[in-house]
């Protein structure tokens, strides 16, 4: 008599909490932020507690045991892989890697810059279409993302063509040229936290880091955004800016890609 005179409040308590779940479900689909938030701190956190053992340190290790060794390509696809089926990573990924390759492709740069080398994908899809004589600096404060980085560009064998650079892209930048011998950049990939963009552009234009004909490509300018340096670059004469529609990398979510080529 109990159980049937609760059954109402049951039923409500149940069916509201398949809508909430429904409704974050649809949220995840189709708002980006929603669906980067999910798999960064709901669902890694708990597997990395569950396998004591971080996400990179799972990419990497899937890396090593299905990918071939020496071969970038089959690097790349085994990453893409990963994440497009078992969890969700920050790489640029497939669909936007192609919009990257085509870029360099055009651009042929020499001297290169990353902002942002994670676990070393785009490092990877960039270093296998250099020329020999190129040099490719990417640039990462996470010691344990660069360590996870160095393992991946060494077992693509592009160890040569890029060099890791740990620190803050702040600090890093403005040594660029003492340091690290860098005249100016012909490519620069931005891919960082969003907020730096646009300070981290004018470093590289206040350390005259930039020539004419410059290319700036910067990821992610949807999703997760970064409206400041949007607005800073497209209201300036001294660049010529182009954007390119894509998807957040994984999801269907639009995202986008914005080419800046510096004019002087
Ligand atoms: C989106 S991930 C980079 C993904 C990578 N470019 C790829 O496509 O494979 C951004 C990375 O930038 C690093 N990062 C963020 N802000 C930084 C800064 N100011 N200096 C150096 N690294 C930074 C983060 O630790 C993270 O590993
Ligand atoms: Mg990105």
């Amino acid at each position: 008599m109990k159980m049937l005179e609760s059954y109402p409040i049951l039923l409500s308590i149940v069916t509201s909490l398949l809508f909430i779940v429904l409704l974050l479900a649809v949220l995840i689909r189709n708002n980006g932020w929603a669906a980067i938030l999910w798999n960064e701190i709901v669902l890694q956190k708990i597997t990395n507690f569950i396998m004591a053992q971080s996400k990179e340190e799972r990419i990497l290790n899937f890396v090593l045991q299905n990918a071939v060794r020496g071969d970038p390509q089959s690097v790349l696809d085994t990453i893409d892989k990963y994440c497009s089926q078992k969890e969700w990573a920050m790489n640029v990924g497939d669909e936007k890697g192609l919009i990257l390759d085509k870029i360099l492709e055009e651009t042929k740069p020499s001297v290169l810059l990353e902002l942002g080398t994670y676990c070393g994908y785009s490092a990877v899809r960039i270093a296998r279409l250099l020329n020999p004589s190129a040099r490719f600096l990417t640039i990462e404060f996470n010691p344990a993302f660069a360590a996870i980085a160095r393992q991946m560009i060494e077992f693509a064998g592009v160890q040569d063509k890029v060099k890791i650079l740990e620190g803050p892209s702040e600090t890093i930048i403005p040594q660029l040229k003492k340091k690290h011998e860098v005249d100016t950049l012909d490519f620069v990939f931005l891919d960082h936290w969003k907020d730096r963009y646009m300070p981290d552009t004018i470093l590289l234009l206040d350390h005259g880091l930039l020539r004419k004909g410059s290319v700036i490509l910067a990821d992610n300018v949807i999703v997760p955004g970064a409206p400041e340096f949007i607005k800073y670059i497209r209201n300036n004469n001294r660049f010529e800016c182009t954007n390119y529609p894509a998807h957040v990398e994984y999801m269907k979510v639009k995202d986008a890609m914005e080419k800046a080529v510096f004019v002087g």
